[in-house]
This record gives structure tokens, C-alpha cells and sequence, in this order.
């Protein structure tokens, strides 16, 4: 049984907190809301969150940030992206030994440019922190507390901590592979929310199976080239992280990204989106973050551009679709060593 502590009780922190009570740790989940604190502790419930779950009465939440750090010695930050950069600060602050970090959020911060993990490696001091390690995959949080079969990856610089927190969360419905890929991991779990959004719009508009399966392959495409560029293994795209999380949150209706461009697609408002959702659509500032990125690593990212457009242009989605299709026609397959 080991002591770990879960940073944010939205519907993945609490989530993942469930996995790793049901697994006999000790998990401790911080939440910054008293009232959540009460609703976990006395009523085994998040049901803002996950409504109509019983949580593992071992799993306990505080809201004082010290307490929820002394706890462990691995954190897990489960906040939107653009709250890590000032949660790690605070955590950098109050952390008096060497800790494995993991975190699960799926974003790009924009402006920095930086991925999750390397704004976790700015704001703790090499002294506090033992490694840093990604979870991802097609993870839908509804699903994994109904201990429904959820395959993820442990991704990481440093093996042994990837193995470690393999070993903390797999059981028989959460089963965790590693992979030494970071970048590419961060990249495709990011990127596949921009494309996420860009299906909902596709469906809201009321186009078929046909234009969501011309997303899914030609965005996974577009994903795959700026990672390369960045480094990243041209495999980890079409492995979980890559593939499996853009088919997942592409088609669940679970997925806050398809919901949320799905509404757009409807005639709804970005601001109306937004604001109507409740919880995080990280695809949104991704966005931004990911225009930035093509930009600057000057690659070609039509369906990225084009979804830039919309939400950020008043571009209407149909003249978007429209321009994509009429672009200078192509050919499919690309060579990613030769296409420098
Ligand atoms: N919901 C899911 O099924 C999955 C979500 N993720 C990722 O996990 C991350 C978190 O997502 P969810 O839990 O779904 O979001 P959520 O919207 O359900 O919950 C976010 C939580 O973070 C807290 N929070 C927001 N801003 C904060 C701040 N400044 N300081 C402290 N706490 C703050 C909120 O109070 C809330 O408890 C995202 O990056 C998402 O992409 C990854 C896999 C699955
Ligand atoms: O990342 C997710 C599933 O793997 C969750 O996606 P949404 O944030 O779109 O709900």
C-alpha cells in the first residue's frame, strides 16, 4: 500500500482516485472546495462530477494544500492545463522532499509552447522531484468508475518511474502499459482534443460517418507530423495515446471536446459553449497552443488551421469545410524522415 495524493476532484482526479483506493492505497484527493470535501468524506459521492457513483470509503479528500503534499510521496496533478503552472508553484513551495509527479491533464499551455511535463520540471526544483510521468490513454472517467475494461500508458523519461506508477494503478479493469515516448504521448493527448472538437462541429453540422472518419485519419496525420517534428516516435501516434484517445474522445458522447464543438456545429456561440459545459474543454486554448506550434515548427495543420478559424475568426464551420475540401489536392502518404 503506498501514500499517494491526487491534486483536483473533477470527474479524472476522482476518477483515478477511485482506481487507486480500489487498488489499497492510501490516496488522499485534494480538492480547493470545503463542500466537496464534505460530499466525498461523508457521502461517498462527487456527484457534481460523476452523479449516482459510490466512491471507496478509504479514498479521503482535504482542501489544505500542505496537508494534501505532506501526505506522499507521489502527487498526481489532475487540474485543467492552464491551472497546473500555478498549482505546481504553490506545490514547489510547500514540498520538502524528493517526489515522483504524475499528471493526467491533456494539453499544451499557449504562448510557452510548453507541454504538461515540462512546466511541472520549471516549477518544482530538480531536489523535489524524483520524475515526472504522463498518464493517458482513451480514459473516459464515466467509464472507469462503472470498472469498465480502460487501457492507458505511463509514459516518462525515466523507465522505472513509468513502471511504478504502472504498477500503482493496473488492476483488472485499468491496465497500464509504459512507454519512454514523452513527447509523443503529451502531443497526441493534447492534439487529439483539437481534432475532437472539429467531430463534434462535423456532427453538429449533421455530416455522416464519412467526414468523422476523414477527421480521425487525416487529423491523426496532421498530429503525427508536427510530433515528429518535435521529436516525438512517429509509433506512439498510433498506439493509445495516439489513435486510441482520438477514436475515443472523436465518438464518445462522454467527451467534453465532441459535446462542446458538436453545440458549435449547431449554431451555438463559443462563449455560450464554454460557459454552459461546467467543466473543462481543453480543446479550446489547445487550439491556440497548437496554431502556435505549426507555426513555429512550420508544419502543415489544415484541420488545426481550420478549426482556428472557426472559433477564433467567426469563421461559419460549413465555409471552413468547404475551404479544406478545396484545397490543392495531395498525395495520402508521407514520409516522415524524408519530408523534413
Ligand atoms: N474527464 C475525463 O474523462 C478525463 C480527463 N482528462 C484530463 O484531465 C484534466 C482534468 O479534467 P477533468 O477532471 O475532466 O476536468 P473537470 O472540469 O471535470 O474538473 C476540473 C477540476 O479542477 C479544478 N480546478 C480548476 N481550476 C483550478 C485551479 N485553478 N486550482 C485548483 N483546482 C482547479 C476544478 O475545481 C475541478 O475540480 C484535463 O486536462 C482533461 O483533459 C484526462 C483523461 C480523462
Ligand atoms: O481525454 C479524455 C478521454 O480519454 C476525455 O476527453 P474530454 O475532455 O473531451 O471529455
Amino acid at each position: 500500500m503506498e501514500k499517494i495524493t491526487v491534486i483536483g476532484a473533477g470527474s479524472w482526479g476522482t476518477a483515478i482516485s477511485f482506481v487507486l483506493a480500489e487498488n489499497g492505497h492510501d490516496c488522499l484527493l485534494w480538492t480547493r472546495r470545503d463542500e466537496q470535501v464534505v460530499e466525498i468524506n461523508e457521502k461517498h459521492t462527487n456527484n457534481s462530477y460523476l452523479p449516482g457513483i459510490r466512491l471507496p470509503e478509504n479514498l479521503k479528500a482535504v482542501s489544505d494544500l500542505k496537508q494534501a503534499v505532506d501526505h506522499a510521496e507521489t502527487i498526481v496533478i489532475a487540474i485543467p492545463t492552464k491551472a497546473i503552472r500555478d498549482i505546481c508553484k504553490a506545490i514547489g513551495e510547500i514540498v520538502n522532499r524528493k517526489c515522483l509527479f504524475v499528471h493526467v491533464s491533456k494539453g499544451i499551455e499557449p504562448d510557452s509552447l510548453k507541454r504538461i511535463s515540462e512546466v511541472i520540471e520549471e516549477e518544482i526544483s530538480p531536489d523535489k522531484r524524483q520524475a515526472v510521468v504522463a498518464l493517458s490513454g482513451p480514459s473516459h472517467a464515466e467509464e472507469v468508475v462503472l470498472r469498465h475494461p480502460t487501457t492507458i500508458t505511463a509514459a516518462s523519461n525515466d523507465q522505472q518511474a513509468a513502471e511504478c506508477v504502472q504498477d500503482l494503478f493496473s488492476n483488472n479493469y485499468f491496465r497500464v502499459y509504459t512507454n519512454s515516448d514523452l513527447t509523443g504521448v503529451e502531443i497526441g493527448a493534447a492534439l487529439k482534443n483539437v481534432i475532437a472538437l472539429a467531430a463534434g462541429i462535423s456532427d453538429g453540422i449533421g455530416y455522416g460517418d464519412n467526414a468523422k472518419a476523414a477527421l480521425i485519419t487525416r487529423g491523426l496525420a496532421e498530429i503525427s507530423r508536427l510530433g515528429v517534428k518535435m521529436g516525438a516516435n512517429p509509433l506512439t501516434f498510433s498506439g493509445l495515446t495516439g489513435l486510441g484517445d482520438l477514436i475515443v474522445t472523436c465518438t464518445s458522447l462522454h467527451s467534453r471536446n465532441w459535446k462542446a464543438g458538436n453545440l458549435l456545429g449547431k449554431g451555438n456561440s463559443l462563449e455560450e459553449v464554454v460557459s454552459g459545459m461546467g467543466m473543462v474543454i481543453e480543446g479550446v486554448r489547445t487550439t491556440k497552443a497548437a496554431h502556435q506550434l505549426a507555426k513555429l515548427h512550420g508544419v502543415s495543420m489544415p484541420l488545426t488551421e481550420a478549426l482556428y478559424a472557426v472559433l477564433f475568426k467567426d469563421v461559419p464551420p460549413k465555409e471552413a469545410v468547404d475551404k479544406l475540401m478545396n484545397r490543392t489536392k495531395k498525395h495520402e502518404i508521407e514520409d516522415f524522415f524524408l519530408n523534413d
